[in-house]
């Protein structure tokens, strides 16, 4: 079984997915870090954003593991614990401008595809029910408003320490919003068949209940 969640930033994604996948046994997929870790791999290498051959390259050869633990997923790039340095908002936005790019899509695309060899599996991103898996048993499309997204990861920095800006984080998510729904290649948009869900004014329980509510399981 195949469970997609799309949608913008800060909507909610990540947490419900890892709740889902822990609550009926599955396998978790986190899509947006592979493309965290292009842009990490970029930033930390000097590579521009517009050197698209030397990125599909780094795409390519990604040498990712992806360690469940106690604690969440643990995200190794070339054996080196990079799963905080990965969540920055430096790297998000640089991962959105990767993300843009056509041939580095495609180059993530079959080592997303490999993880439905498990038994179970849920897929978070932003074209996992239309692009990457559009044969999933279910597909739901999680939103929020920006402001109450914006609030969210606020809320999220503030707990890791980090100084933020809720002005500054507002402009993000939208710049965010606006480069992910307008690129060409497999756009942030629902799923044809997908559930949407408007998370604006629903707890974190009450969106995962939703969730379960429409999956026919024991
Ligand atoms: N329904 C909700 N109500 C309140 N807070 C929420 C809700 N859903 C998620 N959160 C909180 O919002 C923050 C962002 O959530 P999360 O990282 O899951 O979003 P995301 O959609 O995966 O974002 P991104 O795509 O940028 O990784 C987290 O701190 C999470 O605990
Ligand atoms: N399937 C996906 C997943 C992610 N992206 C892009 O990566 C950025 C980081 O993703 P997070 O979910 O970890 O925030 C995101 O802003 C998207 O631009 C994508 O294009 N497709």
């Amino acid at each position: 079984m195949i469970i997609t969640i799309d949608g913008p930033s800060g909507a909610g994604k990540g947490t419900i997915s890892q709740l889902l996948a822990e609550r009926i046994g599955a396998e978790l997929l986190d899509s947006g870090a592979l493309y965290r870790l292009v842009a990490l791999v970029s930033l930390r290498r000097g590579i521009a954003v517009s050197d698209i051959a030397e990125l599909t390259a780094q795409a390519r050869k990604l040498d990712v593991q992806f360690l469940a633990g106690g604690q969440g997923v643990q995200v190794l790039l070339e054996g080196q614990d990079v799963s905080r340095a990965i969540r920055e908002e430096q790297v998000g936005m640089q991962a959105s401008q990767v993300a843009a790019i056509a041939q580095v899509r495609e180059a993530l695309l079959q080592r997303q595809r490999d993880f439905a060899m498990a038994k179970n599996l849920v897929a978070d991103g932003r074209d996992m029910g239309t692009t990457v898996f559009p044969d999933a048993d279910y597909k739901f499309f999680l939103t929020a408003s920006a402001e109450a997204r914006a609030g969210r990861r606020y809320q999220q920095l503030l707990g890791r320490g980090e100084s933020v800006d809720m002005d500054a984080l507002i402009r993000d998510i939208r710049d965010r919003d606006e480069r992910d729904q307008s690129r060409s290649s497999s756009p942030l948009r629902p799923a044809n068949d997908a559930i949407l869900v408007d998370s604006t004014d629903m707890g974190i329980d009450q969106v995962l209940q939703f969730v379960l509510d429409r999956l026919d399981i024991d």
